[in-house]
């Protein structure tokens, strides 16, 4: 996260209401700084005062769906890039039609969801639990197909994370299953990756950064559960925060375990 801390970039959240503090306190954890609001009356004037654009469907109202609308066209002008998380996606029919229009009239830098949620964006099968969703594809070739279909980065996470340009694809082993067992830490990850690919620059490879991204917040689960496994998943989301505080690119060397495929 080392260029995240040198650069500070404002991230523009339109989130979800479940994660919003968690996903402020992490983003802030590695440097970058957040904001949050959907406010019709601001929205276009904030996505253009900020480094990079998260929109997140996870409790999506036809009234912030209309913020993300907005903030997004203002995005695309100022060539800010867009990180989209199609939370539930596949779950409610409302969903899926909603988010695969709003991706036909604007560009989305990075898409990042679980195999599911991945999976019902380009209609094929996804086995969706509300918010929880799995695809019978590896995460792989769903990324690598999810991006060819959509022409963006795709992350798909999971046990295994993958990440494809549609030319470029990696697989992603570190992290920890407790991630699962807190909620929103798929949603911060989407916000992490805006903060990632914004202090980065836009002119360098996307599903690169992507996947650093990933992998560093993979192992700084690995270090949180190292420091909490005695406890419990509450002292788990605490320290996965700690350890986000001073994850580095010094402290990762040697421990990334990631393969292009
Ligand atoms: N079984 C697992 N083993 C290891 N890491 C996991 C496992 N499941 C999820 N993760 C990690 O948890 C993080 C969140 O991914 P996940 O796929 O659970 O997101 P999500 O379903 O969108 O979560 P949420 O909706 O709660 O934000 C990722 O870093 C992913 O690598
Ligand atoms: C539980 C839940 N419900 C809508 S959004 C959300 C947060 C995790 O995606
Ligand atoms: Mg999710």
């Amino acid at each position: 996260m080392d260029w995240v801390r040198k650069k500070n970039p404002l991230i523009h959240c339109i989130t979800n209401d479940v994660v919003t503090n968690f996903t402020a306190n992490g983003l802030l954890a590695v440097g970058a700084s957040p904001v949050m609001t959907a406010n019709h009356e601001e929205v276009e004037e904030m996505a253009r005062t900020a480094d990079g654009l998260l929109l997140n469907t996870g409790t999506l109202t036809p009234y912030q769906y209309e913020a993300m609308r907005l903030a997004a066209q203002a995005a695309n002008e100022n060539q800010t890039p867009i990180v989209l998380d199609p939370v539930a996606v596949g779950a409610t029919s409302y969903r899926t039609r909603v988010v695969q229009a709003f991706l036909e009239g604007v560009h989305v830098a990075v898409i990042r969801g679980n195999g599911g949620e991945i999976a019902a964006l380009i209609g094929m099968h996804a086995d969706m639990h509300g918010v929880e969703g799995k695809s019978d594809q590896p995460p792989e070739m769903l990324a690598k197909e999810a991006a060819n279909v959509l022409g963006t980065v795709v992350c798909v996470t999971g046990e295994r994370d993958a990440v494809s340009d549609g030319k470029h694809t990696y697989l992603i082993k570190n992290g920890h299953v407790w991630l699962s067992r807190v909620v929103g830490t798929g949603c911060l990850l989407g916000a992490i990756i805006s903060a990632y690919i914004a202090a980065k620059g836009t002119n360098v490879d996307l599903s690169r950064s992507a996947t650093e991204a990933l992998a560093q917040y993979g192992l700084a689960a690995e270090d949180a559960f190292a420091r909490s496994k005695d406890e419990g998943i509450g002292t788990f989301q605490q320290r996965f925060l700690d350890s986000l505080g001073w994850i580095n690119d010094d402290h990762c060397h040697g421990k990334i375990n990631v393969q292009q495929v």
